[in-house]
């Protein structure tokens, strides 16, 4: 469930006894002008949305119960992010997407070269693979029905991609109280084929109450909601500084920032006009109030091997 939002009318409605005795066309010019002078006072007071990307940091022990935050992971059909073993750590559920599940068993081993293969491979067993499986290998799907994962198999259905069909099932999957706390991780989401990049994105519109984060090795996106004011928290270790906002969908007529080199102060943004690229984060946090949603990305810093190895 969405947080509920608050709003703030900065003037009481007492007009009825003042225009009582007033010709209409008098009164319905009064209302006009009052009207826009109070929506000109009004005062929206949105309730802010925290974001962060402690998932790209070594979990902490006391976790899920110290993180506010339960995470799922997809896995997609591209090579898998290198920081996809700290990934699979903070989640939950695992869900390989189709020929995701070819990525996980052909890349993961690598990524621990001085490890036996189907180790690795048993350690990084799904809770699901789902899709139209016309991309997983036969072998691959063997390995994986043997040690017993779910299959689901929606090879009937060719109007979704296997992306929307596992964020579908962690949506079923997740009681309505739970959807806001709950938030995947999209590996392997950027940086292919521009049609799949369209529809991955098209994802987070599409499931718009739940709290999506497409990454890629080098950036990570998700939606920040008009419905909210927004507080992003840099862990400038492993994140930025180079960011962006972008007004995928629909124009924003007023965006304001905070803690940007070049910040917005209720400026429009739209394609053919001025989106925000190649920005710079400055400090610890960000801060953006928009009236449209926005994509929200942010570049994912180069971690090095020590790092990595300290999961
Ligand atoms: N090149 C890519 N770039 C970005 N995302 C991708 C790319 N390839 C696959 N994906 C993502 O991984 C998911 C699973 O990929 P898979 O190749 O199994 O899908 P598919 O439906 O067979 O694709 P295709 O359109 O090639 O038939 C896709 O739904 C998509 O979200
Ligand atoms: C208008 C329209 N465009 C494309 C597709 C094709 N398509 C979209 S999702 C999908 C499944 C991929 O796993 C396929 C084949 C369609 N159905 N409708």
């Amino acid at each position: 469930m969405m947080p509920h939002m608050n709003t703030v009318y900065g003037q009481g409605q007492v007009m009825s006894r003042r225009y009582a005795f007033r010709p209409l066309k008098c009164i319905i010019d009064r209302l006009i002008t009052e009207h826009s002078v109070v929506g000109d006072r009004r005062k929206v007071v949105m309730e802010v949305m925290h974001h962060s990307a402690e998932f790209l940091l070594p979990p902490i022990s006391s976790e899920p119960a110290g993180s506010s935050l339960r995470y799922a992971l997809v896995v997609l059909n591209q090579p898998i992010p290198r920081f996809t073993p700290l990934l699979w750590k903070h989640s939950q559920l695992r869900v390989f997407a189709d020929g995701g599940a070819n990525r996980v068993y052909d890349e993961l081993p690598r990524l621990f070269p001085h490890e036996d293969k189907l180790d690795i491979r048993r350690r990084y067993k799904p809770d699901l693979i789902k899709g139209d499986m016309d991309s997983i290998r036969s072998e691959v799907l063997d390995f994986y029905t043997g040690l017993g994962c779910k299959v689901i198999d929606k090879s009937h259905d060719q109007e979704t991609t296997d992306l929307h069909k596992c964020v579908s099932y962690i949506e079923d999957f997740t009681g309505e109280l739970e959807k806001s706390n709950v938030c995947i991780l999209v590996a392997g989401a950027l940086g292919g084929r521009f049609d799949h990049e369209a529809g991955n994105i098209n994802v987070l519109y599409r499931f718009s109450a739940m709290r999506i984060i497409l990454l890629s090795n080098d950036c990570l996106i998700h939606v920040l909601p008009r419905t909210h004011d927004h507080k992003i928290h840099i862990q400038s270790s492993v994140v930025g500084p180079h960011c962006g906002l972008v007004p995928i969908g629909m124009p924003s007529s007023r965006t304001t920032t905070t803690g940007l080199k070049w910040n917005l102060t209720d400026t429009e943004m739209k394609f053919g006009g001025l989106v925000s690229t190649s920005n710079i984060v400055s400090g610890d946090t960000v801060t953006v109030q928009s009236d449209s949603d926005l994509l929200w990305t942010i570049s994912i810093k180069n971690l090095s091997d020590y790092e990595l190895n300290s999961i």
